[in-house]
This record gives C-alpha cells, sequence and structure tokens, in this order.
C-alpha cells in the first residue's frame, strides 16, 4: 500500500496529500508543498451536507492554493475523493479535536459549517444547545492557531453563534471586528431569485438587499432598494417578505427530516467566501451582506451590507431610506435579535 502510495505521489503530488498523520496515505516524496500562490482556506465541517458540496467549489476556485478539510468523521473519504480533481488547490483531510489545530495553523480563511441542522418543526435557536458549543470549541482553535484569518460562520443559529465567537476571540485577546462574518448570503440568493422570478429577470441582474440577521422575522429583505429600480404591489410584497423570510423551513419541510439547505447553502457560502478572498487579494468595490459587529442600529450584531478588503469588513453600510412596511419589520427584527445576541454572549462569560 505504502509503496502504491509513494509511485502515486511521484505521477501526481496531490496523490500524497491526504489525511493529516495517520491511517490512509503518508505525505511522502512530495514535490509540491502547497507553494502556489493564492488563499489558505479550511472548511470546518466539511464531511456534512453543506461541507461536501462546498470543498468541492473551493477545490475549483482559482484563488485557493491549500485547502484544509476538518471534521470529527468522514474526513478521509471527502479528502481522497476531492484530491483527485485536476485543479491546483492541494487538499488535506483532518480528522477529530487532535487535528483541529493542524487544520488551522496557517489559514487565511476558515469557513464553518459543522453543527446540526433542522428538523421540521424545528426553530433555528433549538439548535443552540449542540451548536453553541460546537462553535466555541472551534472558534477557541482560530484564536489559538489562525487569529488573523477571516471567518465565515454558517453555523446556526448564526444570530448567535457570531457573538458566540465573538466573545471566545475577546477573551482570548485576538477580536478582530473585522474578521468575523456571519454568512446570511443564503438569504440574499433567495431574495434574489424569488424577487426574479416575480419581475421576470434573469437573478443575475437582480440585487435585493437583506438586512437584520438570519432567521424569521430577524430576516429583513429591502425591498424599496431592489436593483434594478422596481415597484411591487402590497400582495408582492408580502408574498416576497414571506417566502424570503421562510426559504429555510420551505427547505427543512421538502426534506422531510433529511436535513436543511446544503446545495443552494454551499453555493451561496462559495460567493461569500470567493467575495472575501478577492477582497483579501486587494481587488477593489466587494460589496455583500453579512451578519458582523455593527453600529448600524444599537445592537452589537446585525447584517447589512459591508465593504471588503485586505483585512475583511472595511465599512459597514447604513441602511438607507425604509418605508413603513421596513421601518415596522426592522423593529421586530431587532427584538428578536437582541435577545438571541444576548443568548450567544451570556453561553461563553457564563
Ligand atoms: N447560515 C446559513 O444560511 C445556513 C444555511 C444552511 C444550514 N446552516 C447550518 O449549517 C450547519 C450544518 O448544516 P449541514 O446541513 O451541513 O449539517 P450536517 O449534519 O449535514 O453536517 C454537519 C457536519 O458538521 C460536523 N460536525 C459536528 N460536530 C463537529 C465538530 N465539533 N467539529 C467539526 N465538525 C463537526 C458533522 O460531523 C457533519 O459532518 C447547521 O447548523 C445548519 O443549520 C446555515
Ligand atoms: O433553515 C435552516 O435551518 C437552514 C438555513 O438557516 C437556511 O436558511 O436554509
Amino acid at each position: 500500500m505504502e509503496r502504491i502510495a509513494r509511485i502515486a505521489a511521484h505521477l501526481n503530488p496531490q496523490f500524497s496529500l491526504q489525511m493529516e498523520g495517520g491511517s490512509g496515505l503518508e505525505r511522502v516524496d512530495c514535490r509540491a508543498k502547497g507553494g502556489s500562490p493564492g488563499f489558505k482556506v479550511a472548511i470546518l465541517g466539511a464531511a456534512g451536507g453543506i461541507g461536501q458540496p462546498l470543498a468541492l467549489l473551493m477545490k475549483m476556485n482559482p484563488l485557493v492554493s491549500v485547502l484544509h478539510l476538518y471534521d470529527v468523521v468522514n474526513t478521509p473519504g471527502v479528502t481522497a475523493d476531492i484530491s483527485h480533481m485536476d485543479t491546483s488547490a492541494v487538499v488535506r483531510g483532518f480528522l477529530g479535536q487532535q487535528q483541529l489545530e493542524d487544520a488551522l495553523t496557517g489559514m487565511d480563511l476558515v469557513i464553518i459549517p459543522a453543527g446540526v441542522p433542522r428538523k421540521p418543526g424545528m426553530t433555528r435557536d433549538d439548535l443552540f444547545n449542540i451548536n453553541a458549543g460546537i462553535v466555541k470549541t472551534l472558534c477557541e482553535g482560530i484564536a489559538k492557531c489562525c487569529p488573523k484569518a477571516i471567518v465565515n460562520i454558517i453555523s446556526n443559529p448564526v444570530n448567535s453563534t457570531v457573538p458566540i465567537a465573538a466573545e471566545v476571540f475577546k477573551k482570548a485577546g485576538t477580536f478582530d471586528p473585522k474578521r468575523l462574518l456571519g454568512v446570511t448570503m443564503l438569504d440574499v440568493v433567495r431574495a434574489n431569485t424569488f424577487v426574479a422570478e416575480v419581475l421576470g429577470l434573469d437573478p443575475k441582474e437582480v440585487d435585493v438587499p437583506v438586512v437584520g440577521g438570519h432567521a424569521g422575522v430577524t430576516i429583513l429583505p429591502l425591498l424599496s432598494q431592489v436593483k434594478p429600480p422596481c415597484s411591487f404591489t402590497q400582495k408582492e410584497i408580502d408574498y416576497l417578505t414571506d417566502r424570503i423570510q421562510n426559504g429555510g423551513t420551505e427547505v427543512v419541510e421538502a426534506k422531510a427530516g433529511a436535513g436543511s439547505a446544503t446545495l443552494s447553502m454551499a453555493f451561496a457560502a462559495v460567493k461569500f467566501a470567493d467575495a472575501c478572498l478577492h477582497a483579501l487579494r486587494g481587488d477593489a468595490n466587494i460589496v455583500q451582506c453579512a451578519y458582523v459587529a455593527s453600529e448600524v442600529t444599537e445592537l452589537p450584531f446585525f447584517a447589512s451590507k459591508v465593504r471588503l478588503g485586505r483585512n475583511g469588513v472595511e465599512e459597514v453600510y447604513p441602511l438607507g431610506p425604509l418605508n413603513e412596511y421596513e421601518r415596522a419589520g426592522l423593529e421586530k427584527a431587532k427584538k428578536e435579535l437582541a435577545g438571541s445576541i444576548q443568548k450567544g454572549i451570556a453561553f461563553v462569560r457564563k
């Protein structure tokens, strides 16, 4: 077996770069050390429903030179599989808590889709008891091994897991609000799709800002600010707002116990990660919605449009003019968000 691995490593350096320090193929005689230009990206929860297609899409990203896949199960198989793709990113797998530090060391961007998903009848907050501890542990690893990395948090409830991450980083003395981003991109992706359907446009042409947070009424689409400029009937506004706020539940119910959005989420996560990497590279005018430390409202965290740059979030944009419907939605969103943020903070401070 070892001989085959050695031969394969000579023929194709990527072949040997699979699992760190353990079962399976060893990193032997490898000429490619992941030194090509590009960014080092880790996915934590890489063997999951989101993690696998996310890993596939990140392996296709020419800005990625090294891709670390970490999970508590199944990373050997996922890593072996993904590493055969003939794209330039070097893939390495890491399995279990004892390999977390190796997975994180030197990373520029860490994407976290680790944790349990919803089943029908559950809210995202029902995931708190399990996912809060998972995110806390992973962020302790980030604080220790790659404190300067940009962190994209996908694990739900995002409204609480981002404050949890911030508290962990504060405790460790590494908190940089510019580098911590909750991924709300799926809300934007859905909003663009549903609005395009109503307007009879190509979704590529549509840009809907979605602000607030990532659960129910905290998901606040600003339909008065849609680009290209357009108008909606009240019936269309009610339909679109409800569908965008409950898009996640629509998928959870359709999957009937088999999980929540994974494929559209991987697509959204890659769109967002790609924006972060372009910004890290120094590209100008990279603007996306994200759930970040914010002074846009009285709450310490809020999702709105942000400009990304070499250091992460360079500018948090104000909400712009809201109509009466949106102002009422904002009040509801803030009320629920305040509780979710407090719950996350208290979890780490307790
Ligand atoms: N932000 C969003 O828009 C959005 C969208 C969809 C799903 N989500 C959330 O993403 C999370 C993952 O969803 P999924 O469908 O991929 O779930 P999944 O169960 O298919 O995968 C989760 C993966 O996390 C792994 N995991 C569990 N504990 C871990 C730990 N301590 N360290 C590393 N990995 C660990 C599991 O082994 C599994 O492989 C859920 O919390 C879900 O609610 C968020
Ligand atoms: O709805 C969920 O539980 C998953 C995710 O937050 C989503 O919006 O699809």
